[in-house]
């Protein structure tokens, strides 16, 4: 498979304030056109990873580039291909929703074209919300607006922080489907979240970091395989006093007054043999049911691997 080149690079990029080293020797490359996910618990580096990218943290040692400049050297050049959509809301309630993506490209020294203008309003639904004040939004809106802002100069890619945070589920859908949007037109996002169904939802690759390290830089699908379970359950049509050994022997359990039979194993092992031991026994099988763990399980079981939390 080819690996399409990197956009961001991160050689060693380290950031202390004193004693505390919030970045910590960090080496990554994101990838042309991928939505990337960065996870860790509060307080991990993540915002001060996207503040070197963007130019707005200066890095204590390493190196970050995007599109092969260098973001403190090369700061101008840099910060017109990024687009940042902060956690905090930052705009300035006197002013319109068009007003604010107009000075918002003026500062970029991009003149908004009006098509440009309508087709960000529109993508985001804020067409009808156009003169309104920022002041008389919805927090919803407010987030929308925020990614508009970021996208007026028209960025390559596009650092999400914490994107949702807030948000209600179904607007939460509506933003993701943007941001599948944008990365299906060529944009690369790099987005981090507390919600890991988010990561699971959108991420092409995640990478997870704690205290300033990063743990683990893995393709989603290849991550879920490799460290992901599932539980299964056989429901028999007659309550059960005794396992078979065959199930017994692969770690099955009986439940619920031996009217289930219940296995966990790993997502890279089959199922197929547990209910062919089952029938081979002369069990009835009512029902088979399976639960995949998420990423959810697979973070938490991570970070406290790493001796850390929870
Ligand atoms: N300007 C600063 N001065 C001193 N310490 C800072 C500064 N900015 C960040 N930190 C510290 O650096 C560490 C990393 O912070 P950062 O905001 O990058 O974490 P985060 O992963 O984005 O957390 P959250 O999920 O809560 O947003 C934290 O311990 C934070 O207190």
């Amino acid at each position: 498979m080819n690996v399409p080149p990197p956009v961001v690079e991160l050689d060693g990029l380290t950031k202390r304030y004193g004693d505390l080293t919030a970045l910590d020797a960090v080496t990554l490359d994101i990838r042309a056109g991928e939505i990337f996910a960065l996870l860790g618990p509060n307080g991990a580096g993540k915002t001060t990873l996207i503040g070197c990218v963007s130019g707005l943290v200066i890095p204590t040692a390493g190196t970050a580039r995007v599109l092969g400049r260098d973001t403190q050297r090369e700061y101008r050049e840099t910060r017109r291909v990024v687009g940042l959509v902060p956690q905090e809301i930052n705009f300035d309630p006197f002013f319109t929703v068009e007003e604010t993506l107009r000075f918002q490209a003026g500062y970029f020294g991009v003149k908004l074209s009006e098509a440009r203008l309508a087709e960000i309003l529109d993508a985001l639904d804020l067409g009808r919300k156009r003169k309104a004040g920022t002041r008389e939004l919805s927090g919803g809106m407010k987030r929308r607006l925020l990614i508009g802002k970021a996208l007026v100069h028209d960025p390559k890619v596009l650092f999400l922080d914490e994107p949702t945070a807030g948000v209600d589920v179904e607007l939460r859908r509506d933003l993701w489907k943007y941001v599948r949007r944008l990365r299906d037109q060529g944009t690369t996002v790099v987005l981090t979240t507390h919600y890991l169904e988010e990561a699971e939802a959108l991420a092409d690759r995640i990478g997870m970091i704690d205290r300033g390290k990063l743990l683990l830089v893995e393709e989603k699908a290849a991550l879920m395989r490799r460290l992901g379970r599932r539980t299964l359950r056989l429901q028999l049509a007659e309550p059960l006093t005794r396992l078979p050994g065959a199930l017994e022997a692969k770690g099955a359990r009986l439940v619920e007054t031996g009217m289930v039979i219940e296995l966990e194993q790993p997502l890279s092992e089959e199922l197929g043999p547990v209910v062919a031991a089952a029938l081979e026994a002369g069990l009835s099988v009512r029902d088979v049911e399976t639960r995949r763990t998420g990423l959810e399980e697979i973070y938490v079981g991570l970070l406290s691997k790493d001796g850390v939390r929870p």
